[in-house]
């Protein structure tokens, strides 16, 4: 298999994409450790991860993304358990308008911290063995959604910074490729948002222009992102790239030359 003997973490892999991008790298040989907040959701899926893989393909590591403690310790004990780390991808994050600090903090922070800790244990300057950075961004950071400014503002973030460490590991000599997913709308948790004014705050009045939206982009089986994750993951020719995952296909982004 393509991944046998490599190495992943996922962030936000209870559920959702972060558990379809972990099913679809043990399909294909990797080990994987599952990083989540939500314990009760992360040990369930590890205990049928199990059954299907057995005990030692996965490993389960309750972490919030905020904590840089807490992270740096998952990605350590990853390192210990499975003696490498090839792969990793940035999925956690949340849509919230009203504490749109922890937004912020989750989607664009957090992917921050975990791209800087990941590359203590995967760049070739310190040792590593290089490997790839998935960060999972949306639509919303290629354009915007009226209904959540806070998440479009920080997946935009996400598309920058991850393009920017493209260019710096490319010049520096680290070894990593780093990507980008752009999905539109997914069938998973985070579109309760919509339904949910504690969530969306001032801006629970557009609930009718999104759900225009959603008719418009229409919304993907989780499967069909997680086979444009694996594309970015094994495509070696692929660094920097932005792939968005639509309902008529999948498609790179082009950005403007301006440097
Ligand atoms: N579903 C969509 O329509 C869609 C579209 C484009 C991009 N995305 C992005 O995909 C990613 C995954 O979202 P999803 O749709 O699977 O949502 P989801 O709500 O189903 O899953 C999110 C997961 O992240 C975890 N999580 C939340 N905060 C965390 C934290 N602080 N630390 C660690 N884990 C945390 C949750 O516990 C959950 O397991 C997100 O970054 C989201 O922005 C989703
Ligand atoms: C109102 C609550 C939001 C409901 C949607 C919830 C989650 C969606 C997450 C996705 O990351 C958003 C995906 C796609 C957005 C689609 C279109 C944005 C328009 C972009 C453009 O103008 O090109």
């Amino acid at each position: 298999m393509a991944l046998e003997g490599k190495v992943a973490v996922v962030t936000g892999a209870a559920q959702g994409l972060g558990k379809g991008f972990s099913e679809i790298l043990l399909k294909n040989g990797a080990k994987v450790a599952l990083l989540d907040v939500a314990e009760v959701a992360g040990k369930s899926l590890k205990e049928s991860l199990d059954e299907q893989y057995g005990p030692d393909r996965t490993l389960f590591i309750p972490c919030d993304v905020q904590s840089q403690q807490q992270f740096k310790a998952a990605i350590q004990k990853t390192v210990e358990t499975f003696g490498q780390l090839d792969i990793f991808c940035n999925n956690a994050g949340i849509i919230n308008e009203v504490d749109w600090e922890k937004a912020v903090s989750v989607n664009l922070m957090g992917v921050v911290r975990g791209t800087y800790l990941a590359l203590e244990h995967m760049n070739k300057l310190s040792g590593g063995q290089g490997g790839v950075i998935v960060n999972i961004a949306s639509i919303a950071g290629l354009g915007p959604l009226l209904s959540v400014p806070v998440y479009t503002a920080t997946k935009h973030g996400v598309v920058g910074f991850t393009r920017a460490m493209a260019d710096a590991s490319k010049e520096s000599g680290y070894g990593i490729r780093f990507n980008l997913i752009c999905p539109t709308f997914v069938q998973t948790d985070i579109l309760n948002a919509l339904q949910s004014p504690a969530i969306l705050g001032q801006f629970s009045n557009l609930e009718d222009s999104t759900k225009k939206l959603m008719e418009q982009h229409g919304i993907l089986d989780v499967s069909q992102v997680t086979e444009a994750f694996l594309q970015l993951v094994l495509d070696e020719t692929k660094d920097g790239a932005a792939l968005m995952v639509l309902s008529k296909g999948s498609q790179y982004s082009t950005f403007p030359s301006i440097i």
